[in-house]
């Protein structure tokens, strides 16, 4: 019995000694949550909806569940006010001020949580939010010690002048990359946003939906992608194998995985804004977000689109539920069970 006792305590230290270990080397430090509750930079209302759905659905407490070592704070969601606001449309921008301050606030909070030595994770809201998460990470960092994941149906690559909506959500990328600085006319009140990445550390998976313009881009800058056709041809492991070989070759920069929930199929996520058939299913969004984890350089997240105000109930649940797993796979969980 004694004996028995011992080796019980033994092997409990050990293995909390052991995952130690392991977080140690994988996340060196907390995770940080912010929701920025914000739909305008969408063409619907709703997407300001979705980080309180997935706090009331327990996101919270899962991602602490995942294991007695992490570590998580949750920072409240962003507020943002507007000096003035026109309410018109600025050069084809649809509510312009809004995402401009929205994003400016949104950068300050990254960059605070960043500072606190945590791993942002976002909570839209749409997807014009990258804007700020992407600007706020960067601030701290080289030019090229940034790489980006855009998990998306669609590009995103839209300029004020190209977008055929006005819709910011289908813009942010061409925001923050220099080769496309030119497209832009200047706009005063997003200034502070100075589009410094390189389309070359960019690269998208799931695409299949994008405008004439966005495609033009795409041959002219030969931008790295992997669309629903290579992930059918080739699996989604390889594909993000691939996917992170060309933007982070040798693994020594920082992984950034702007993930928008229509990437997956309607079927697993149909309470979205602008949802296309023929996505990820939800096992390759998972095993995707696996992968980006287990590389040990992933280092923030933007989770965005969910839109409980669409579809019916069961739409609303499987969407937040999906958007959890991805959530909880960028935090380490494993599938099966975790010490
Ligand atoms: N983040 C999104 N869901 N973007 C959808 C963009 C759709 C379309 N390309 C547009 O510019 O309006
Ligand atoms: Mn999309
Ligand atoms: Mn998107």
């Amino acid at each position: 019995m004694w004996a028995l006792k011992t080796s019980q305590n033994f092997s409990k230290l050990s293995s909390s000694a052991f995952l130690r270990s392991l977080h140690s080397e994988t996340t060196a430090k907390g995770i940080g949550i912010i929701g920025v509750p914000f739909d305008k930079g969408a063409g619907k209302v709703g997407t300001n909806e979705g980080p309180n759905a997935l706090r009331d659905a327990g996101l919270i407490d899962e991602i602490r569940d995942i294991s007695v070592n992490i570590d998580v704070k949750d920072y409240g969601d962003v507020h943002y006010e507007l000096t003035k606001s026109s309410g018109r449309r600025i050069n084809n921008l649809r509510n312009l001020e809004h995402v401009a301050a929205c994003n400016k606030a949104l950068a300050e909070k990254i960059e605070e949580i960043t500072n606190d030595n945590r791993m942002p994770i976002a909570l839209g809201g749409d997807h014009s939010i990258a804007v700020g998460s992407i600007t706020g990470l960067r601030r701290k960092m080289k030019s090229d010690d940034l790489c980006v994941l855009w998990v998306d149906a669609h590009i995103d690559l839209n300029t004020s002048s190209s977008s055929l909506t006005g819709n910011m959500h289908g813009m942010p990328v061409s925001l923050l990359v220099k080769e496309l600085r030119k497209e832009w006319p200047t706009i005063p009140i997003l200034e502070w946003c100075q589009a410094q990445m390189s389309l070359k550390n960019f690269c998208w998976i799931g695409l299949r939906s994008t405008d004439y313009y966005e495609k033009l881009m795409m041959e002219k800058y030969g931008i790295n992608y992997f669309d629903m056709r290579d992930i059918e041809r080739m699996g989604i492991e390889k594909v993000v194998q691939r996917a992170l070989e060309k933007i982070n070759l040798d693994g020594k920069k920082k992984l950034h995985v702007s993930f928008d929930i229509d990437a997956l199929d309607p079927l697993y996520a149909n309470s979205t804004g602008t949802p296309v058939m023929g996505g990820l299913t939800l096992r390759e969004g998972v095993f995707l977000m696996e992968q980006a984890y287990n590389t040990g350089t992933l280092s923030s997240l933007d989770l965005v689109e969910v839109n409980p105000l669409l579809g019916n109930e069961r739409d609303v649940e499987n969407t937040v539920n999906a958007a959890k797993l991805i959530i909880q796979a960028a935090c380490g969980s494993n599938r099966t069970g975790n010490l």
